[in-house]
């Protein structure tokens, strides 16, 4: 089994070292070396520690490419990151997790609008006295919200509306806060590999720009001439509302998809021989389509998703109430379904498309076609795996399992969703459902990935009984860095 891994470690570097580099899983690397919390160690190193490594690297090229590689660049290349930095991920998606639904609240409740300024930094702070909440509900007498469906509302109804909102926005630039600066702190401290820091910057900017498509988003609703474009009433674009959302799922799939990693590879290098047979599984080939249908699901729930923000942007969830019929028939007629109403060139060009997302009835008819394929999909490889559970990873099955249970709850608050015209609670826990299945997705598509490269070499010096003596210094780091 080792022979197996270390063999088809051992034809990868070969295949990429003629080349003249090294590839260590997706990525290319120049740094031959593996450097766990601050620790550098050469493959020479680890042939010295591991006799079956130094049997099969020794004598090989490679080995003395990877050692010039060496010498040109200083090894700074962590393997892999600290737990705390996989548990704070994780945790930190879990916050973005809060968020979403705490602004699916805002939404349901028609709050979102009653702040009409974007101050970063003094927006943190609320009206104190009776003065400033004058002031701040004179702001909001000028908007057309308050002007065309809200002129009725008081104070204390208005400070409501506000609290809704302000408590989103506070939240936001608290995930702000509690990712930023651990973040910093992690990169500094080396407790992060550089790839996980990559990631992490990448997922910062993205964090920094949801802020600015909130407020772009809020803006929409509070502009009287793009509401007038849109011939809308005062809410804001179903195209903002939907790329808010989708920006939010990307972080928060962004972070956990990382976080697991993380913590998955914290656990292989914690239990070496397990991990040798987890790996021996996951490289069967026979999973090699399972692998790329799993990401496939991911992307077509995710799309799904977008699907129902598009409904919940359009209040598309207020028209068609009855299941599995569209009012009389199955589906509306194709004079609804393509109006003309809703091209705005001369020659109807765009009457496609436009229908396709700002036509209430065909963006509902879309997220039925589209959530009822992710549930046959998922039903299907539910099948699927039932029929082969015994080449799959135990936790693999799992997740199969309850993916299936979680996506059954998730069309069914959706038809109920519908059926009762959009009730807050319903509606929320839809919403809810929705993370709750791209987590379940993501999860399965995780525990199809194959360890990368070196991953494999560690955890199979590991698992040598040479590597094992206390002194090993790939044991001893790679030990610490687990814990
Ligand atoms: C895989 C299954 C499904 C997924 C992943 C999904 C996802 C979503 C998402 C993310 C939203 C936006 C929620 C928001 O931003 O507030 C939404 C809205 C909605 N979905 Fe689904 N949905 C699914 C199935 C269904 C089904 C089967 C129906 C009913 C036929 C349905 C009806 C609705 C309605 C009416 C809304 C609008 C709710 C509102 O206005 O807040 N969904 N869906």
């Amino acid at each position: 089994m080792l022979k197996h891994v270390l063999k088809s470690t051992l034809l990868k570097w070969r295949a990429n070292a003629f080349n003249g580099t090294l590839t260590f899983g997706r990525s290319v690397m120049t740094r031959p070396t593996v450097t766990l919390n601050g620790t550098s160690t050469t493959f020479r190193h680890m042939a010295q520690s591991g006799s079956s490594l130094k049997r099969n690297m020794h004598s090989s090229a490679i080995l003395r490419q990877a050692e010039a590689a060496v010498k040109k660049q200083p090894a700074k290349n962590l393997l892999n990151s600290s737990k705390t930095v996989g548990y704070w991920l994780v945790g930190t998606s879990g916050l973005v997790f809060g968020i979403v639904v705490l602004g699916g609240l805002t939404r349901l409740t028609e709050s979102g609008l009653s702040i009409t300024e974007w101050k970063p930094v003094t927006g943190t702070i609320p009206p104190l006295n009776e003065k400033e909440w004058l002031e701040e509900f004179a702001r909001y007498k000028n908007s057309p919200e308050f002007q065309q469906l809200n002129s009725h509302i008081d104070l204390d109804e208005f400070k409501f509306i506000f609290f809704m909102e302000w408590v989103h926005r506070l939240w936001g630039r608290a995930i702000g806060a509690v990712f930023v600066l651990p973040a910093v702190y992690f990169a500094v401290a080396k407790k992060a590999s550089p790839r996980v820091n990559r990631r992490v910057f990448s997922l910062a900017c993205l964090l920094g720009f949801q802020g600015f498509i909130g407020w772009w988003m809020v803006k929409s609703g509070l502009d009287q001439e793009q509401l007038d474009e849109r011939k809308s009433k005062p809410t804001v674009s179903q195209y903002r509302l939907t790329t808010h959302l989708s920006v939010a799922f990307l972080l928060y799939l962004g972070m956990l998809w990382t976080g697991i990693e993380v913590l998955k590879e914290a656990k292989w290098v914690r239990n070496p021989t397990k991990a040798l047979s987890e790996f021996t599984k996951l490289d069967n080939p026979a999973l090699k389509p399972l692998r790329r249908t799993s990401l496939g699901l991911l992307a077509l729930t995710f799309v799904t998703a977008m699907s129902g923000g598009l409904v919940a942007g359009l209040d598309a969830g207020l028209i068609y109430n009855t299941f599995p019929h569209m009012g009389d028939n199955w589906l509306p007629s194709q004079r609804e379904l393509f109006d003309e109403t809703y091209a705005r060139k001369e020659d109807t060009g765009d009457l496609f498309w436009r229908n396709l997302l700002e036509n209430p009835t065909t963006v509902q008819l879309n997220h039925r076609i589209l959530a009822t394929t992710t549930f046959f999909s998922i039903l299907g490889l539910h099948m699927w795996v039932n029929r082969r559970k015994h080449i799959l990873p135990k936790n693999a099955v799992k997740s199969m399992h309850t993916m299936m249970g979680v996506v059954s709850l998730q069309v069914t608050l959706g038809i109920f969703t519908l059926l009762y015209l959009v009730p807050i609670p319903l509606a929320s826990l839809h919403q809810a459902g929705a993370i709750a299945l791209l987590t379940n997705a993501l999860v399965f598509a995780s525990q199809l990935r194959k360890p990368r490269v070196p991953m494999r070499i560690l955890v199979s010096g590991l698992s040598t009984k040479v590597v094992q003596k206390p002194n090993s210094s790939i044991l001893v780091e790679a030990a610490r860095s687990a814990k």
